[in-house]
């Protein structure tokens, strides 16, 4: 009976240390699987989601990856951010200041600069805009957001964060940007020459000279090249006109107004035609369908409208379809010439532009060629005549083909 108690007493301390020890186990296990669960928990809080943005920082070189982990989930999304395009999503207010680098401009600054808003310049769909000059000597333009404009409110935060990372020579660059008071403004530099618009059709400036308008086309071409290829991601214009190409005190053309720009590949398919009449690309009409071939379209109608001084608002596709019909690749254009050039162009130049001119403006899409063609076309064509190049071109005719070659040669592009 002794030995009976003695064998209890000593299975009961057995079983109590064999509890103790394996709930300390448990634990301890427990203990373990937490620290190191959580450390997984927090790991995911912070891990970016797969659509990290790649931001172009100068536009030509570097590139920055901003995560959207980054940005904090709980801050408030404004109405305005609803249209913007997908890779834009996530990104609040702050963060578009520190991505865009960009100087924010105060009301007051902005006020004084424009003397109380009094200095305009021009007024386009987004609003006034105005010549500020600042303290430190440097004369900018100053875009006003129309406040009654909501096409305008979405405009202007497309354009912060658009042309902010953007850089290029043949661009006019966003320099900074206001928001204060229910004003959202945009800062530019100031080009001094106005637009090509104004240079076609007011009697008012000179006539421009052939060598300027062969310069201003590969100008705009070498902007629009940038947009297509070198902007990450590929920014289609949406319209190329004109009175978007502004020139600046040297007479250096850039593209300007990227109000209707958008990122290519999350807008392909818009439900209204964005651009405007006499520009459009009418593949993109029927389709809604917009690609960086949409602007190759309008980048021919500009053209034709630089070789032609005739509006493309005032029935200038009926002349070039017209004069078309008598006229081969790089051949029978003359008539196409501005008579303001008093015929002093280079017949051979004109002939290989309007030939260029008129394949980006091939109702197939796919057989335009694209601005980076479009640059090296041009840039052959701009060589002067006595460069071997040239003389290669007039004594051989198989480096005609070679350029026609290079401009219709990526026919599966869009
Ligand atoms: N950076 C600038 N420097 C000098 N003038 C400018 C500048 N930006 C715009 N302007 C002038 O201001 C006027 C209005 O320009 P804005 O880009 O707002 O409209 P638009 O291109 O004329 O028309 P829309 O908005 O319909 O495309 C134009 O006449 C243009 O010449």
């Amino acid at each position: 009976m002794r030995n009976f108690h003695l064998g209890l007493v000593l299975g009961i301390i057995i079983g109590v240390a064999i509890g103790v020890v394996s709930a300390m186990a448990v634990m301890s296990c427990i203990r373990y699987r937490r620290k190191h669960l959580g450390r997984s928990d927090d790991k995911e809080k912070v891990r970016p989601r797969a659509e990290e943005l790649l931001i172009r920082v100068d536009g030509q070189h570097s590139s920055t990856m901003l995560s959207d982990s980054n940005i904090s989930r709980d801050s408030p999304r404004t109405s305005e951010w609803s249209n913007m395009p997908q890779w834009l999503e996530g990104l609040k207010r702050k963060s578009v200041e520190s991505a865009c680098g960009i100087p924010k401009y105060s009301y007051k600054q902005l006020q004084k600069a424009t003397r109380n808003f009094t200095t305009n310049i021009g007024e386009g769909a987004f609003g006034p805009v105005y010549k500020a000059q600042m303290e430190t000597g440097q004369t900018l333009a100053v875009k006003v957001l129309a406040t009654d404009s909501n096409q305008g409110a979405m405009e202007f935060l497309t354009e912060v964060l658009l042309l902010g990372r953007l850089h290029h020579r043949n661009l006019v660059n966003l320099v900074g940007y206001g928001a204060e008071r229910g004003r959202h403004m945009l800062v530019y530099v100031y080009m001094s020459n106005g637009s090509l618009a104004s240079h076609l059709y007011n009697e008012g400036h000179e006539t421009l000279s052939w060598n300027s308008r062969l310069q201003i086309a590969l100008d705009v071409a070498r902007g629009l090249e940038y947009l297509h290829y070198g902007a990450v991601p590929p920014v289609v214009h949406r319209d190329i006109k004109s009175s978007n190409i502004l020139l600046d005190d040297s007479m250096k053309a850039r593209v300007a107004d990227f109000g209707i720009s958008r990122q290519e590949k999350s807008d392909l398919h818009s439900s209204d035609v964005k651009g405007t009449f006499g520009y459009v690309d009418p593949e993109y009409i029927s389709t809604l369908t917009f690609t960086r071939k949409s602007d190759v379209y309008s980048f021919g109608v500009l053209l034709f409208e630089i070789l032609s001084g005739k509006n493309a608002q005032k029935g200038l596709m009926e002349i070039v379809e017209f004069v078309a019909i008598g006229a081969a690749d790089d051949e029978g254009w003359e008539q196409i010439a501005d008579p303001r050039l008093d015929g002093k162009f280079d017949v051979q130049q004109l002939n290989y532009m309007a030939g260029l001119a008129y394949n980006c403006v091939n109702p197939v899409s796919r057989k335009r060629p694209s601005m980076r063609e479009i640059v090296l076309a041009l840039s052959e064509i701009r060589k002067p005549r006595n460069s071997e190049t040239y003389r290669a071109m007039a004594a051989d005719t198989t480096f005609e083909l070679d350029l026609k070659g290079t401009v219709g040669s990526s026919l599966t592009e869009r």
